[in-house]
């Protein structure tokens, strides 16, 4: 049996964040791609875009994301080397994927495991934990925000993680049996990776680490199920193009299949997953801070004929009633973007469907 979603309009943790609602059912995507014999035209007209069969990949490509060490940053004796290196990720790239990053093997596999679990779960049992009318969490589909837009081919279980008094327990599922405490360990592992971070990003700018610690003390979780599509997968999207609203996000690719897609010198960069990496993306919120030193570059998701995608991206977000602005590096730096307060950003940010950077663009004070 398929159940229909509706998103909708009021609020989530305590009336922060909010997105309003739709009159037009959405289905369950999981489903409708369990169906795709059955599937009416018209069904897949409101997923199909046009235009993105025809842009420009480059599939074989030389670059690869910058990779960089934490243990090197650790290590008296390797650190400038490896931060100019993640410097030079920061500026030129937006993105790097991070090795040996502490967080303990088992870890990460109670996260991938229990996540792949509980998309398999019939989809009544998984329907427990739907998003509430308006509610950022759940389990659904996000950023459906018209009833004329273009939608995304997935679902996604989203959570507030940290700080812990902005659980809302009842999302928190009860199956696969240990989720709530894979949830748990993996959400404080990526506290503590995303504070190391920080610290070597706030020296890479020559910024007091001081300044960056209340700019990710929040951490939504976004569990991503991209299912195949064996009709039109070339002309849907997973995720459309977006940059994040983030400080920084950070990425666990579940079961290394091939579908983010990064944009670098005007043509679309497929990501190849790297088993022992997380990737890691400046978001909005850096990108403000750092004067536009430091992009939050759009990336987006596409779709495999054959196998299912799973991901899960971690947020890391300001103190949602702190400010944030630009840090100069120097007295004639030019001001490129506003002192905003986050909450402002983050209500802009969440009332249109991501497209591009048109959120950063708001807070831009200039063109540059
Ligand atoms: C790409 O998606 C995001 O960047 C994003 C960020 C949302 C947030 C802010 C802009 C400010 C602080 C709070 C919060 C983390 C919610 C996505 O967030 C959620 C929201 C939906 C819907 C979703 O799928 O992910
Ligand atoms: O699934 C992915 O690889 C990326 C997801 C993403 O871009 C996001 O959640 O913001
Ligand atoms: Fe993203």
């Amino acid at each position: 049996m398929e159940v229909e979603a509706r998103s909708g309009g009021s609020s989530a943790s305590e009336g922060r964040w909010s997105q309003s609602g739709t009159s037009l059912p959405v289905r369950n995507v999981q489903a409708l791609a369990a169906s795709a014999g059955e599937v009416a035209v018209d069904a897949m007209e409101r997923y199909i875009q046009p235009g993105v069969d025809g842009d420009t990949v480059l599939a074989e490509h030389s670059d690869e994301v910058p990779v960089i060490d934490l243990a090197k940053l650790l290590d008296a004796e390797s650190v400038e080397v490896e931060a100019a290196k993640l410097r030079f990720a920061c500026e030129d790239w937006g993105f790097f994927q991070v090795v040996n990053h502490g967080i303990p093997i088992e870890v990460i596999a109670g996260m991938k495991h229990d996540i792949q679990k509980f998309f398999q779960l019939p989809l009544e049992v998984k329907n427990a934990y739907a998003q509430r009318v308006g509610d950022l969490q759940g389990y659904g589909q996000a950023f459906v925000l018209s009833d004329d837009q273009k939608l995304d081919w997935s679902d996604m279980f989203g959570l507030f993680s940290q700080p812990p008094q902005a659980r809302d327990m009842s999302y928190w599922p009860n199956q696969p049996p240990n989720f709530r405490n894979s949830i748990e360990e993996y959400s404080s592992e990526l506290m503590k990776l995303s504070h190391s971070l920080a610290t070597f990003i706030a020296k890479t700018i020559g910024v007091d680490p001081e300044l960056m610690e209340d700019k990710h003390v929040g951490q939504f979780l976004r569990m991503n199920y991209y299912p195949s599509c064996t009709t039109t997968p070339e002309k849907v999207l997973g995720f459309s193009p977006h940059s994040d609203g983030s400080f920084i996000t950070i990425l666990l690719e579940v079961n290394a299949v091939q579908g983010l897609q990064i944009r670098r010198h005007g043509a679309w960069i497929p990501v190849k997953p790297r088993g022992d990496a997380l990737l890691v993306n400046v978001g909005d919120f850096l990108e403000i801070m750092t004067n536009g030193k430091y992009k939050s570059i759009e990336h987006r998701v596409t779709i495999n004929a054959q196998k299912e995608r799973l991901s899960i991206s971690a947020f890391q977000v300001p103190k949602y009633d702190g400010i944030i602005s630009p840090v100069l590096g120097s007295t004639e730096e030019k001001v490129l973007y506003k002192t905003m307060r986050v909450e402002e950003y983050a209500r802009l940010y969440l009332s249109n469907k991501p497209y591009g950077k048109r959120t950063l663009d708001y807070a831009k004070l200039s063109q540059i």
